[in-house]
């Protein structure tokens, strides 16, 4: 499904969650969400799975606004960090009203993940703990099989092990059947490798979209003495410099071939390492 971001901005009385941002996403991949704290994924993705209104903008799905549109939502999966459920009732009923609700739903799917999960299909909702609450997020998420799945966060209290499970069915279902998969996380060294494309928000606005292919192939640290460093990085996208004893190192966009024939030191940046720099706040 294609998911079209018109000019959407969404304001909260004096605070910006998200201002004035604009982007198509045309194919089913797995996207990671990236961004601080307050940087406005939760906001972008409560609109765009139907259940908030943008202030201006909008978001299309297959040329529809998915807010109040049932038909849409049952395309739609959101998984948030946690109340992804009614407190009484039991997971059993959890899942029984999501099999209902997703035409795509995979009961198969289901079971195998329960029985991995280890859930108690009778117990209600509030007594389960923290990662198993988790873990019925992720089982109805991958379940559903909704041609958009969103995670945001999903996996408060899950232990890394029964996170590693996750990412494993997660990209196992995605060689099977690929959908959109909207991926929020902080735990970016985890996930980073699963990414097709990055997102990233900065305080409401997007600073970056883009392939991991390319992020992988074109940045690069450039080592050397500061003023070399300095002049060969004078008219080039900077993402992050140290200085330490005289030396510089500069991590940039641009092909790694350039800086060696400027006599410098150049190497790759682990993918991580560079979303992690990426999603802190640019230098002035
Ligand atoms: N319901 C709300 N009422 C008032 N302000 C809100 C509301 N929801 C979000 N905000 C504000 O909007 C901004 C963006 O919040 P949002 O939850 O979208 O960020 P986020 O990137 O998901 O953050 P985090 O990584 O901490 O979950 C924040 O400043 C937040 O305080």
């Amino acid at each position: 499904m294609k998911i079209n971001v018109k000019n959407v901005s969404k304001t909260y009385k004096e605070t910006n969650a998200l201002d004035n941002i604009s982007f198509t996403l045309e194919e089913p991949k797995i996207y990671g969400l990236l961004g601080r704290n307050g940087a406005g994924k939760t906001t972008f993705m409560e609109i765009l799975s139907g259940q908030i209104l943008a202030s201006e903008g909008e978001i299309l799905i297959d040329g529809n606004n998915p807010f109040d549109n049932q038909l849409l939502t049952e395309s739609i999966c959101l998984i948030k960090e946690g109340d992804n459920f009614k407190k009484d009732l039991k997971v059993k009923n959890v899942l029984q009203i999501y099999a209902y609700f997703y035409p795509t739903w995979d009961q198969d799917l289901a079971d195998e993940l329960i029985e991995e999960y280890n859930l108690n299909l009778n117990a209600k909702v509030k007594t389960l703990s923290k990662g198993m609450a988790s873990a019925l997020g992720i089982i109805v998420g991958l379940s559903s099989k909704a041609p958009i799945t969103i995670f945001d966060e999903p996996y408060i209290g899950l232990d890394a092990a029964a996170r590693k499970t996750f990412y494993d069915m997660l990209l196992e279902e995605y060689e099977t059947e690929k959908r959109t998969i909207i991926f929020s996380t902080h735990l970016i060294d985890e996930v980073s490798l699963m990414f097709e494309e990055v997102l990233i928000l900065q305080d409401g606005k997007l600073v970056l979209k883009e392939e991991a292919d390319v992020l992988r192939n074109q940045a690069y640290a450039v080592s050397g003495p500061i003023q070399d460093v300095e002049q060969f990085i004078k008219d080039k996208e900077v993402i992050k410099r140290k200085e330490l004893a005289g030396m510089m190192t500069a991590y940039i966009y641009g092909d790694m071939e350039q800086a060696k024939s400027a006599g410098l030191t150049a190497e790759g940046i682990p993918i991580q390492e560079l979303m992690i720099y990426l999603t802190e706040k640019k230098e002035a």
